[in-house]
């Protein structure tokens, strides 16, 4: 059963619980579950924050501790601890929605530390290396819409990597870095964007949690990989309905090993050159800025980097305007 359809049988079994016994007695099977990966962590802990609310203290529930100052190496991060927000994460994200804002991109370095990072990026090389060759990676396509090209639009139009959708119910730690790119990544971006808006509208510009159904892209490119050509993710306020892009690097790389994501926030006055490095999240409006990845070099390693799309009200950027 995938942890989706897990999810449902446990909101089905709360919907229907007879006592406060029987239904702190769910709730602790599905935080149980939950710390094993079974069902998403965040539809847990939500649960278990309105059935604690709703007992008021009546039933002890499971005691949970969330503290991430208790992680102290990879191996004791679990899926839940991750997927856990926490003032030090939510300021950073703030700040870059105020970026983003701003300028049309911000970069976070350091986005969960160490040792979350380290968990991270070993969960991932190892479901590549599983799975690379496996049905789960497809060869990354290029939109069938047209796409914005700057430059010579004579140049081929590259994209040469392979990727795997990320449902969010992977084993190990690959799954819950799914969700919290979907999720936990959301939660301080949706209150800043809804927040920092001045448009016409009331409407928060980015769509809510509860409302993702699309799944995090895990993007790979082998040494000699020829990159990818520069594209605005938005293919149209019509069709597209992305708005915020983020793109994750579980790993770094030297200049010289080449896959730089080059950004172009200005179109052509102005381009921002991004290694690949570890632990670092870059958020850019999807509807305006152009960006590329450059060819990798035959002797480098493999790249990996992870993105995810949140939908809603086309940005607006306060330094795009004035272009
Ligand atoms: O991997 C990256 O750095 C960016 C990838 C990208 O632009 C895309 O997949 O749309
Ligand atoms: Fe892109």
């Amino acid at each position: 059963m995938s942890a989706g359809a897990l999810a449902t049988a446990f909101g089905y079994e709360l919907e229907r619980a007879r006592s406060a016994e029987h239904l702190a007695a769910i709730t602790n099977v599905k935080v149980r579950a939950a710390e094993k990966g079974l069902v998403p962590y965040h539809s847990a802990r939500e649960s278990y924050a309105r059935v604690r609310e709703l007992l008021d203290g009546s039933i002890e529930l499971r005691h949970l501790d969330f503290s991430a100052n208790r992680i102290e190496d990879a191996k004791s991060a679990t899926p839940w601890t991750l997927t856990h927000n926490t003032p030090a994460l939510d300021a950073k994200l703030v700040a870059a929605a105020i970026e983003v804002r701003r300028t049309g991109y911000a970069i976070v370095d350091g986005l969960v530390g160490e040792p979350m990072a380290s968990a991270i990026r070993h969960a991932l090389a190892n479901f590549v290396d599983e799975d690379e060759d496996a049905r789960t990676f497809s060869k990354g396509e290029l939109d069938q819409s047209e796409r914005r090209i700057l430059g010579d639009a004579t140049v081929d139009k590259i994209r040469d990597d392979t990727i795997a959708w990320l449902k969010g119910d992977e084993r190990d730690m690959v799954g819950a870095f799914a969700q919290f790119l979907r999720v936990t990544v959301l939660r301080p971006l949706f209150s800043a964007f809804a927040t920092t808006s001045h448009g016409l509208s009331s409407a928060p510009p980015l769509a809510p949690v509860d409302s993702y159904v699309s799944n995090a892209m895990l993007s790979v490119y082998a040494p000699g990989a020829r990159g990818f050509v520069s594209h605005v993710d938005n293919c149209g306020p019509d069709i597209d309905p992305r708005a915020l892009s983020v793109v994750y690097y579980p790993i770094s790389s030297t200049p010289e090993e080449g896959g730089a994501m080059v950004l172009f926030p200005g179109h052509e006055t102005k381009e921002v050159r991004l290694t690949p490095t570890r632990d670092r999240l870059v958020l850019f409006a999807s509807a305006r800025v152009p960006h590329a990845v450059e060819p990798r070099a035959r002797d480098a390693s493999r790249r990996i980097a992870a993105s995810f799309w949140f939908v809603g009200q086309p940005l607006a950027v306060m330094a795009a305007a004035e272009t």
